[in-house]
């Protein structure tokens, strides 16, 4: 579904953050991408929404060019991807219910949610999405009243307003402790195994990487130095992983519990 083909990206100070990527991505993979801080997994997601503009290459969507849309025609690819950030980027003194209605704006009449006047349809996809998470009971609250783990639940079900394709997930864990880790990524897990939803998602924990991915693509100084299959990560030596990542590999315990195990 997605064909990553010759992808650089240098910033206006000269910083090469991508340097030629190329892999593929199957519609129902969980693809995770590993590398250490400053590899530019996080440059390498923002070019595939294009909140980055890559300099160099093609991102093909079932065939289509991201890289190059404009106007309407990127509006509707945006729309196929669900963003998920490290730090949740919630609206903090609006609701939960608004800020996962904010998922939708790409739908509705811009006056019309200046005035968060969302259409009942839109109302209830929010509440669903809520369910979908676990947070129906959170609907009204402020988003700042809630846990790390509960934010970023909502940052999911805001996610799922767009009825994505494709999931996007910077980092998502990387602000929570071992239990709520590994329930967030259970959700992710769920809507990948259970919906067939697309996931590409950064992490650097050994052990989420080799829990989750059916896919794993390694970056080093904007550079893809590994390309393997959930079954290859699973059996990696630490040595491995140490040549792969240049670091030793760091684990974030708690492994084997799933979204059920932990209270998020
Ligand atoms: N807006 C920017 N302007 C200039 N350089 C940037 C910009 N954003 C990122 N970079 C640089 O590009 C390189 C890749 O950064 P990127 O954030 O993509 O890496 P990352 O692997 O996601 O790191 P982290 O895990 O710390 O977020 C780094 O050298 C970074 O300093």
């Amino acid at each position: 579904m997605l064909e990553i083909q010759h992808l650089s990206k240098t910033y206006d100070d000269g910083t090469q953050a991508l340097k030629d990527v190329s892999f593929h991505l199957e519609q129902g993979e969980f693809l995770v991408i590993i590398g250490l801080s400053g590899s530019g997994k996080s440059t390498l997601l923002r070019c595939i929404n294009r909140l980055v503009d890559p300099t160099e290459g093609a991102i093909l969507l079932d065939g289509e060019d991201v890289a190059a849309a404009e106007g309407n025609s990127l509006r509707n690819f945006r729309r196929r991807m669900g963003m998920i950030f490290q730090h949740f980027n919630l609206v903090k003194r609006s609701s939960v219910l608004t800020n996962v209605l904010s998922g939708r704006l790409g739908y509705v009449n811009p006056w019309k949610s200046l005035l968060h006047r969302f259409p009942k349809s839109d109302r209830d996809k929010a509440k669903s999405a809520l369910e979908r998470v676990g947070l129906e009971a959170q609907t009204h609250k402020r988003a700042d009243e809630l846990s790390g783990g509960q934010q970023q639940r909502v940052g999911i079900a805001r996610a799922l307003m767009q009825e994505p394709d494709l999931i996007l997930a910077d980092e998502p864990v990387a602000s929570l402790d071992p239990v709520l880790a590994h329930s967030i990524m259970g959700y992710l897990e769920k809507l990948n195994k259970e919906e067939n939803m697309t996931v590409l998602c950064s992490l650097h924990y050994l052990d989420l990487v080799q829990r989750y991915a059916t896919r794993v693509i390694g970056l080093k100084d904007g550079k893809v130095v590994y390309n393997g299959t959930g079954e290859d990560i699973r059996k990696i030596t630490d040595e491995e992983f140490k040549e792969i990542y240049g670091e030793e590999a760091v684990r974030v315990g708690a492994a084997g519990l799933s979204a059920e195990g932990g209270e998020a």
